[in-house]
């Protein structure tokens, strides 16, 4: 069968619903989840479906004017229940004739999904995703276990549900009642609805601990940057060389600009790099007087409070020096520690350590000392 022959499906995805019940200040479907408000992880995933020609977003009327950025999608007034918000979203469909009806509330709907429920309806007149019932069951009543439920035949229901246009329209249109989802509908029309897989990935955010669950079961979710730093500084008058915030008695100093603390640099432009936010010479320029003999600390703090701010905790910090001498090892430690107490990072979660250049190179003929470091970021 050539392309234009194949059924033009439409996604209907509601999120006009209140989210009472995961608090938070403002509907669930606009809180952030891994970056991104939550609705916006479903809506990527149906507009990159190649089966999928059009998505509509089901919105409370309050929100309309508000929305977050957002992936395109035409957007739609909901209403005052879900079966409500479904109705508007299809009367709003334009030239398809399959339609899936998705919850903004699953972030974790995934493409195999769309794509188990897409083929059904090649055989079916409707098509939803769910999983086995695995838990013993049991009614309760007052606190107390009244009596134990047979789990053999049981599903737990997700989204998104698929069906021929005409036919769920005319269902939602004819339905009387609230209904607990759009199968529930179909069924009340006579439709027979296939059961596909669903997937635990597929989740509901229904309460406040489920937007953690939701990240965790979501994996991609995490956002780990890696940075790395390289600096070098040449050998100058003096009496001692700082290096990651420890003054080591030497009888040369560090030549630089600051205080030439040639590891602490090298740690501040990793963190710099995992955020994609330049280096030190663009936040503290070498032209700029004020930055004469300062602290190097002042630009590890800078760049500690700019990896907090964008959400990311400094999850390591990896620093190797590289001289002849003088010797590290003595100092090592306490290099760790003075690392982590200016960047605020746990100070088993810091390592200072050293090699010599086997009196190769720069490093070799003691002319200066190299460091190099990597710097792991976490959000999520
Ligand atoms: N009037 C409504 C009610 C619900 N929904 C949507 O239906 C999905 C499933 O509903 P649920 O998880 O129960 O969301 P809320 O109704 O928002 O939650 P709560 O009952 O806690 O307020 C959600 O994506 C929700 O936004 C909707 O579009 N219109
Ligand atoms: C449609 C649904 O997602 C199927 O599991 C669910 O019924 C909707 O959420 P609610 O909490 O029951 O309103």
């Amino acid at each position: 069968m050539s392309d234009a022959h194949l059924p033009r499906t439409g996604a209907v995805i509601v999120a006009a619903g209140r989210g009472l019940r995961a608090g938070g200040g403002i509907p669930k479907q606009w809180r952030d989840l891994a970056g991104r408000p939550l609705a916006a992880h479903a809506m990527a995933v149906f507009a990159a479906h190649p089966g999928v020609s059009e998505v509509v977003l089901v919105v409370h009327p309050d929100d309309q004017g508000a929305l977050p950025a957002l992936p395109a999608a035409r957007i739609v007034a909901g209403g005052e229940t879900r079966g409500a918000s479904v109705l508007a979203g299809l009367e709003a469909l334009d030239e398809v004739e399959r339609v899936l009806i998705h919850d903004a509330a699953r972030p974790g709907v995934t493409a195999e999904i769309i794509d188990a429920v897409l083929e059904a309806l090649d055989h079916a007149p409707a098509a939803a995703p769910a999983l086995p019932v695995t838990d013993a069951l049991w009614r309760g009543a007052e606190g107390a276990v009244a009596e134990t439920v047979s789990r053999d035949g049981l599903w737990r229901a997700q989204t998104p549900q698929g069906f021929h246009l005409g036919a769920i329209l005319a269902a939602h249109r004819a339905y009387p009642g609230m209904a607990a989802d759009d199968v529930e509908v179909a069924r009340a029309a006579g439709m027979e609805v296939r059961i596909v897989p669903g997937s635990e990935r597929n989740m509901k955010i229904t309460e406040a601990a489920d937007f953690d669950r939701a990240a965790r079961l979501m994996g991609g979710a995490m956002d780990i940057r890696l940075g790395n730093g390289f600096d070098v500084h040449r050998f100058g008058d003096g009496d001692h060389v700082m290096l990651c915030g420890v003054a080591v008695p030497h009888e040369r100093g560090l030549a630089g600009h600051s205080d030439a603390d040639v590891g602490m640099h090298a740690v501040t432009d990793a963190i710099y790099g995992a955020l994609g936010d330049g280096d030190i010479g663009r936040h503290f320029p070498p032209s700029d007087p004020q930055w004469k003999g300062a602290e190097s600390r002042i630009f590890l703090v800078h760049a500690a409070e700019r990896a907090r701010a964008a959400g990311y905790a400094i999850s390591h910090l990896d620093c190797t020096l590289i001289c002849e001498r003088p010797k590290i090892g003595p100092h090592a430690q306490a290099m760790a520690a003075a690392l982590a107490g200016i960047a605020g990072v746990e100070p088993g979660r810091v390592s200072v350590k050293a090699t010599t250049s086997e009196r190769l190179g720069f490093t070799g003929r003691e002319e200066g000392i190299a460091a190099l470091a990597t710097a792991t970021l976490v959000k999520g």
